[in-house]
């Protein structure tokens, strides 16, 4: 079996408040391997964003990793220095955030942005950097890229842009990417042509992502595999088809039921009832058995089963069975 690029072991990430800690993500298990999308979908406050920041040390204040433990190509990263993590940033892990105007330097021209990571990452000369930001470029379809290598973002149309910070994160040729809601802030139109971008670029080249997102739509359209997280929690983890084609945890299919075209072609836009609970007032058992129309008896007692790296699919006391699934 190759290693994953990434592993979480029990990941737990902690803020101390004046009302006790809270848990944005808690005991977070799963791998992605090179060349695999993993999609980490979930409602807003899910701690999609907390878990992919802790991976790549760029936790806010008071946030802290407190439990469990991140590997990258076989090396132990969440007890690293700042400095040691800044290396990785850019050499070994890519981001892409859903602004790009937030990953570029409005005083530099995109050329000098992607040579400047070139240059500190690979050893190469200012020449050889700059012909290398002109391919990059040119591979994530900036027409005219000799011509635009010389242009500030601004001059960029949103979509334009977000193919340079692609360009970017690839640059120094990293095993990893963390895309954090990428096309959220683009044109509908738009939206497809990147994550089509994305998904190509990183198969091509064996790098694994992890792709948060809210959005089923971009689930189903990119990911390999798929993480449903519900208040710092895993609730379902499993191949994209399995999970989207036979949903087992109750919160997974209320998702779908509210995303349309992701259930099967379906169009129902169902809500789930309710809103995911603050993390400071986590109801007793499993968190989501307020909102669940499949609780059972001890749902509101006992936490919900936990989900290992290699165990079940759905942390749930109760799933949704084969024999109960909608057929397409
Ligand atoms: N400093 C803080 N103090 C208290 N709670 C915080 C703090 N920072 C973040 N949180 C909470 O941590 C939780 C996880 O946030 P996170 O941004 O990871 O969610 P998300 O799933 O990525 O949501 P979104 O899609 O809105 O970005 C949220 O409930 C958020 O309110």
């Amino acid at each position: 079996m190759t290693e994953p690029t990434l592993s979480l072991r029990g990941l737990t990430v902690e803020i101390p408040t004046r009302h006790g800690l809270l848990r944005p993500v808690d005991k977070v298990s799963y791998d992605i391997a090179p060349g695999e999308i993993l999609g980490v979908v979930g409602e807003s406050g899910a701690g999609k964003s907390m878990a992919g920041n802790a991976v790549i040390g760029l936790l806010n204040r008071p946030a802290r990793i407190a439990g469990g433990e991140v590997w990258l190509n076989g090396t132990r990263i969440d007890q690293l220095g700042r400095e040691p993590m800044r290396k990785l940033r850019g050499k070994q892990i890519g981001m892409v955030f859903q602004d790009p105007l937030t990953s570029l330097n409005p005083l530099l021209t995109v050329g000098d942005q992607i040579s400047e990571t070139i240059l500190e990452h690979l050893p190469l000369s200012r020449a050889q950097a700059r012909e290398r930001a002109i391919a990059a470029l040119d591979e994530v379809g900036i027409p005219a890229a000799k011509d635009r290598v010389d242009s500030y973002p601004h001059a960029f149309s949103g979509g334009m842009r977000q193919r340079v910070v692609i360009a970017l994160a690839l640059c120094a040729e990293p095993s990893l990417i963390i895309a954090d809601e990428p096309t959220t802030a683009l044109d509908v139109s738009v939206q497809a042509q990147i994550i089509a971008l994305l998904k190509r670029l990183c198969r091509d080249r064996g790098t694994a992502v992890m792709l948060v997102t809210h959005d089923m739509g971009v689930i189903a359209e990119a990911a390999d595999r798929v993480a449903v997280m519900y208040a710092g929690r895993l609730a379902e983890i499993g191949p994209v088809a399995d999970v989207l084609g036979a949903p087992r945890h109750p919160y997974t299919v209320g998702l779908m039921g509210s995303t349309p075209g992701a259930s099967r072609g379906q169009r129902r836009l169902t809500q789930i009832p309710g809103a995911m609970p603050r993390l400071g007032a986590l109801p007793q058992g499993c968190a989501f058995h307020p909102r669940c129309p499949r609780r059972g008896l001890n749902c509101d007692v006992d936490p919900a089963p936990g989900l290992e790296a290699d165990g079940d699919r759905s942390a749930c006391w109760f799933p949704v069975s084969d024999s109960e699934q909608v057929p397409a």
